[in-house]
């Protein structure tokens, strides 16, 4: 595996100039990071960059990197931080925003260590979808995207550079209190009920009852009560009249 060339300035230099905000979004194969990714591009207006994504599109383009690249992936194997880093920073650049959720990577302590050292960058939180292995390996099997690695073969292969290199990364920064852990084994509308709680800036969040929401969950929340209350003293004016017609009529 060759060294990072961190010598690359142009990139460097006007990447670190707009000081860009970066979310890691990390979780074993098939806990649903894309999906999400998907849902917070939507609401937040981020952009998604998934590591394996574009290193798929760099094997479509007929790159000289192309032949590595898909033996890496068919293998479950992580590919030299040095390829994956050139490929995240061109699509940042070329994206023009200035808030990315970068997705699969760092997967493993070489990514972590190199894309610091090249890129200046460091992750405002990190997110980790936390899913059951079983629950991984039936996605996986369902997805039916063509990937060549969603294979038995293969997946046990994943699972096994997630636990004993992906892993290791997320501890690093949990030790540095940056990870915002969710439980992905819930149904995606739920899962993403959490994640949007993550993404709304707090100036937004309002709390109540014991519960953080967003201003629109919680102008709904204030409408519904309204509701409740202008319907009980709706039903106690009813009562009150219908107990006076019936006192006046009996007494
Ligand atoms: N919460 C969920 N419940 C059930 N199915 C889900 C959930 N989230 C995602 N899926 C489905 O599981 C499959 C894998 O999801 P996705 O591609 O988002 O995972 P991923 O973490 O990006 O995986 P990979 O690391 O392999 O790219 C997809 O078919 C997706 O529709
Ligand atoms: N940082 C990364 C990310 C991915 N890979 C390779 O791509 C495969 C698929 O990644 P997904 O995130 O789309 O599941 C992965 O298994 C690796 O082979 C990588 O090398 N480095
Ligand atoms: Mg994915």
């Amino acid at each position: 595996m060759g060294a990072v060339d961190v010598t690359n300035k142009d990139f460097t230099t006007s990447l670190a100039d707009k000081k860009p905000k970066v979310v890691f979004v990390l979780g074993g194969p098939g806990s649903g990071k894309g999906t999400q990714c998907a849902n917070i591009v939507e609401h937040f207006h981020y952009t998604h960059l998934s590591a394996g994504d574009l290193l798929r599109a760099e094997i479509k383009s007929g790159s000289e990197n192309g032949t590595m690249i898909q033996n890496m992936i068919k293998e479950g194997k992580i590919v030299p931080s040095e390829v994956t880093i050139k490929l995240l920073q061109k699509a940042m650049l070329e994206s023009g925003n200035d808030k990315f959720l970068i997705d699969g990577f760092p997967r493993n302590e070489e990514n972590r260590a190199a894309f610091e050292a090249v890129t200046k960058i460091e992750p405002e939180f990190v997110l980790f979808f936390n899913c059951p292995e079983e629950e991984m390996e039936r996605r996986l099997l369902c997805r039916n995207q063509g990937r060549e690695d969603d294979n038995i073969e293969t997946i046990r292969k994943r699972f096994k550079v997630f636990l004993k290199s992906s892993l290791p990364v997320i501890e690093y920064y949990k030790a540095k209190g940056k990870v915002q852990e969710i439980d992905a084994a819930k149904p995606i509308g739920e899962v993403f009920e959490v994640v949007k709680v993550i993404f709304t800036p707090k100036a937004e969040k309002v709390k109540s009852h014991g519960f953080t929401l967003s201003f629109p969950e919680y102008k709904s929340h204030c409408l519904g009560m309204l509701c409740n209350s202008i319907s009980d003293k709706l039903a106690y004016s009813f009562e009150v009249i219908c107990y006076s017609v019936l006192h006046i009529t009996v007494f």
